[in-house]
């Protein structure tokens, strides 16, 4: 994620401080010395580590910084956004989401099963766009959710050096328990966990949480309305696709989209529906440098990637040159009384 604000800052003629999450500082710190590899000059790029508090707060409020790109949660962007408003800076913000995909009735299962769960289950569940709330048409839900199930139990969790792994631990301890209270307080508010809910039992050590499916879910559980960031997928069933749109877009955020169905006029129909900033016709999670990347609500606002990444750096300068001889002649001249 570094890379989608470095490249283009970079490109567009900035000088750039990139202050990494504590928790993945590393990868950062290598792309510095990459750009000191290919001979970016001293000081254009600077990596700056640390917490939040200590190292993000400062740089966003700070006097001399002239633009924040921020990718994080809608909690922290919030927070980022009020500190720069003191100082009239912009900001673009790349921020969390609770995306729908909408199976119809009329799909291959097994292309629809295992693009909801890549969906869902890629980057184990740690990605901003994951489709996490699946809506899937009535009448083939019963089978649907067999044949997720059966897809899901074939997922490799193991250690993600290890060949063939299809899902590695969290980010951390802390997350761990989170992704475990959502699916607790998910089952405490009258939810089934229809598959996965625990850490997986052949892994002792790490933050392994097993690829998650929750049915019996309402539009008011915590389960339905919060980003979890981990392998967690809840399920309700639809029976339009009026009904499908408006479950889909009940959610404070506005990240992804995905809908899979054979009938690509009512793909295209609901596309435009779609109340998020990027869609996926009858897949979920493709990402393209050249394609605009971005939400709408509390998911955020600007584009990354492509032309609309560069313009995320550029001011546009408005130049007026006058060029006949001729007086404006708005005012007497003194030269005539
Ligand atoms: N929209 C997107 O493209 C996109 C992409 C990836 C991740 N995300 C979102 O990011 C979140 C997960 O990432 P996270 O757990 O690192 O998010 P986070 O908000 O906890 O932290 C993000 C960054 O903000 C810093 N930070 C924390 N408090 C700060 C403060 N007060 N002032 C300035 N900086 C502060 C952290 O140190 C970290 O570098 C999820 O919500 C996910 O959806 C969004
Ligand atoms: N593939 C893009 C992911 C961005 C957010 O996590």
């Amino acid at each position: 994620m570094g890379a989608w604000k470095v490249a283009p800052a970079l490109a567009a003629g900035c000088t750039a401080i990139l202050k990494p999450s504590e928790l993945a500082s590393v990868t950062c710190l290598e792309l510095a010395d990459v750009c000191r590899e290919v001979g970016l000059p001293p000081g254009v790029l600077n990596i700056l580590t640390g917490f939040g508090t200590e190292a993000g707060a400062p740089l966003a409020s700070h006097p001399h910084v002239d633009k924040v790109a921020f990718t994080g949660s809608s909690a922290t962007g919030s927070k980022i956004m009020a500190s720069a408003a003191q100082m009239i800076k912009p900001v673009s913000m790349e921020l969390g989401g609770k995306s729908p995909i909408i199976v119809f009735e009329d799909v291959d299962l097994d292309k629809a099963a295992e693009w909801t769960l890549f969906g869902c289950f890629w980057t184990n569940g740690q990605i901003c766009s994951a489709t996490s709330r699946l809506l899937v048409h009535e009448s083939i839900a019963s089978e649907f959710l067999d044949r997720l199930v059966k897809w899901t139990k074939k997922i490799k969790i193991s250690d993600p050096f290890e060949e063939g792994c299809r899902l590695g631990p969290v980010v951390s301890g802390g997350q761990y328990e989170k992704v475990l209270e959502f699916i607790a307080t998910a089952k405490s508010e009258g939810a089934t966990i229809l598959s996965g809910g625990d850490c997986p039992k052949h892994l002792t050590t790490g933050f392994f949480v097993e690829p998650t499916i929750i049915t019996d879910v309402t539009t008011s559980m915590q389960i339905w309305r919060e980003e979890v960031f981990g392998p967690v997928l809840c399920v309700k069933t639809f029976g339009t696709e009026d009904e499908a749109i408006e479950l889909a877009n009940d959610t404070h955020y506005g990240l992804g989209a995905a809908v899979i169905s054979n009938d690509l006029e009512r793909c295209d129909r609901v596309t435009k529906a779609f109340r998020a900033g990027v869609v996926w016709i009858n897949c979920s999670q493709p990402c393209f440098c050249q394609a605009p990347w971005g939400g709408i609500k509390r998911s955020g606002f600007g584009r990354e990637l492509g032309e609309w990444g560069l313009e995320n750096y550029l001011s546009v300068k408005q130049v007026t040159q006058y060029i006949t001889d001729e007086p404006w002649g708005w005012y007497q001249s003194p030269a005539k009384l």
